[in-house]
């Protein structure tokens, strides 16, 4: 069972969070926000268990086994870094991060700790690249 923790109340958790809900394989364990009213508020409009007051406390939580990082770009790496660090896999929005010496520390942190770090690129699922392949492949 995927255990997640999502980091933020960021615009996107609108659509990531009712999704994870629909999934027989997640469970949504616990939100974190900079502002605990703000963790507070999500938590209750999606029935989630814990809230907290800050991304670090989040990643103490051990029955999170993964974690999901919507946070402004230029954070992905270090959290993702910080989440890896923690033990528990780690799902990063598109673009996973803004420097390739960052992705090179995702892949030796990732190995180092055993968790899976991937990037939520939703492009490689759009129907406009499937269109593309499809003419290439044509
Ligand atoms: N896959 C997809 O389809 C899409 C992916 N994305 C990606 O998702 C990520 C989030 O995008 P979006 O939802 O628009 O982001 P938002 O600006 O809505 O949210 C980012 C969140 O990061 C937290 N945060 C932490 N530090 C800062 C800071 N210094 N300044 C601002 N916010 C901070 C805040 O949460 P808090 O206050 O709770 O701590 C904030 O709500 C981006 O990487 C974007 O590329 C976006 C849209 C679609
Ligand atoms: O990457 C994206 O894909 C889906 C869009 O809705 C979103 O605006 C964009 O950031």
């Amino acid at each position: 069972m995927l255990k997640w923790g999502i980091l933020s109340s960021a615009n996107i958790t609108k659509r990531f969070i009712p999704r994870l809900l629909k999934s027989p394989r997640s469970q949504v364990i616990a939100i974190a926000s900079r502002s605990i009213e703000k963790a507070e508020s999500v938590a209750k409009e999606w029935n989630i268990p814990k809230a907290y007051g800050s991304y670090e406390e989040l990643l103490t939580d051990s029955e999170i086994n993964v974690v999901y990082v919507p946070l402004p770009n230029v954070l992905h790496a270090e959290w993702a870094v910080r989440a890896a660090e923690s033990g528990k896999h780690c799902m990063v929005e598109k673009p996973i991060a803004t420097k390739v010496s960052d992705v090179h520390k995702l892949q030796t942190v990732a190995m180092e700790n055993n968790v899976l770090i991937v990037e939520g690129f939703v492009h490689l699922c759009h129907p406009q690249f499937k269109a593309i392949r499809d003419t290439i492949k044509s």
